[in-house]
């Protein structure tokens, strides 16, 4: 195929499947990626989102111009490496100036092979975003400035997207493990409980590490176990409550097996349930909903949701790209919070168990702590048993 070379010594070019260009400059990783494209909106915490395991699958437009600015540090990773496959960006990163620093966000990426396009109007491209539903998109970084258009827009096209997609089974822990709340604490140091932990399985489907934090701050002794645990793995431990996290993908593709085991844990035992995003997705499956791709989905760390039992409005963070269909709760799930920008479901309790979730993110990281009190909600029903 002929190489062609961009506007402006362009080093970097973004394809979505329409075949619309944008040039940039490339930053971390040189090289090639193909990613479903989504927008976010929060205003810090790029390196915790680009480390959000939900994010597998995905390349990141972040609507906040000042992105870098704030370099990386190994504290704030909400898993080992970023997970996000790519990241645009309309300026191209300053040098960092924070204390907490430790590294520029572009060799940062680049060490872990991740590609990312700065001098991008994000502003059209978020636009582009919301009408067309969330592209497919391939993105080339080039530094000699050469790139072959018609195999980038073919590699865009060709992408199957991430409906009917496990990928938590990529990103799950490869070995259940105890969580070390001394060794991953907060920098900051927010409010922990020294009240005797009580022993919680929390399922991995990608989950971010502050949830596993906020968890043991509650009063949570947590074990981590892996995706596919089975039923029988989840009760050989005796936990008095089961925790389901986030993660990526398809619901409907990872609830083939992640189903199963919760409806076997409703049926053998009745220990307090809580679960996050993809935890919630799998919840509300296994009682009976189903879950649907949404056009663009909720990206950010400021949307209002009702909790329509108290009237009280949080502002939440959120990351996901399905929803659950609320027409789908059963008779015996009652649908607890409401998303105020376009009435999408967030959250559901059972009608007489201790059992909940939320579609948002009250770990926040990045984001507002409004909704925090779900961990101690949790913790709470594990008490009152
Ligand atoms: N953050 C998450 O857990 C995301 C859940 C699911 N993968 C979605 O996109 O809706």
């Amino acid at each position: 195929m002929p190489l062609s070379r961009g506007p402006d010594n362009a080093t970097a070019c973004l394809a979505l499947a329409d075949g619309t260009l944008f040039y940039g400059r490339g930053f971390g990783a040189a090289g090639q990626t193909t990613a479903e494209l989504c927008f976010n909106t929060a205003m810090t915490g790029y390196q915790e989102i680009m480390t959000d395991p939900s994010y597998a699958g995905q390349i990141v437009t972040f609507t906040f111009p000042h992105i870098g600015n704030v370099g990386v540090n190994p504290e704030d990773d909400e898993t080992q490496d970023p997970v996000a496959e790519g990241m645009v960006v309309k300026w191209d990163p300053t040098e960092p100036s924070n204390w907490r620093a430790t590294e520029r966000l572009g060799d940062w990426l680049a060490k872990r092979g991740r590609i990312a396009i700065g001098g991008i109007d994000t502003r059209r491209l978020t636009r582009a975003i919301r009408q067309q539903g969330a592209p497919h998109v391939a993105l080339a970084h080039s530094p000699d400035g050469e790139f072959d258009l018609e195999a980038l827009v073919a590699a865009a096209r060709d992408f199957r997207g991430l409906v009917g997609l496990d990928l938590a089974k990529d990103v799950t822990c490869a070995q259940s493990y105890r969580w070390d709340q001394m060794r991953w604490a907060w920098p900051d140091g927010f409010p922990t409980r020294s009240t005797p932990g009580h022993k919680v399985i929390a399922i991995d489907y990608g989950a971010k590490r502050n949830i596993l934090r906020c968890l043991a701050s509650a009063g949570c002794d947590v074990t981590v176990l892996p995706a596919t645990a089975t039923a029988e793995e989840v009760m050989a431990h005796e936990p008095a409550g089961l925790f389901l996290s986030n993660g990526p993908g398809d619901p409907a593709a990872t609830g083939e097996y992640a189903v199963p085991m919760i409806r076997d844990v409703l049926e053998k035992s009745d220990m307090p349930v809580f679960g996050i995003c993809l935890g919630h997705q799998m919840l509300a499956r296994a009682l009976g909903a189903s879950t649907v791709k949404m056009n663009h989905g909720h990206h950010g760390a400021n949307h209002p949701v009702k909790d329509l039992e108290t009237g009280k409005v949080e502002i939440t963070s959120m990351n996901h790209g399905f929803t659950v269909d609320s027409q789908t709760l059963p008779a015996d799930v009652i649908e607890s919070h409401v998303s105020l920008f376009d009435g999408s479901n967030c959250g559901i309790r059972h009608r007489d168990r201790p059992v909940f979730s939320v579609q948002y993110h009250p770990e926040a990281s990045p984001g507002p702590q409004d909704s925090y009190y779900l961990f101690e909600r949790f913790v709470a029903a594990i008490e009152g048993r």
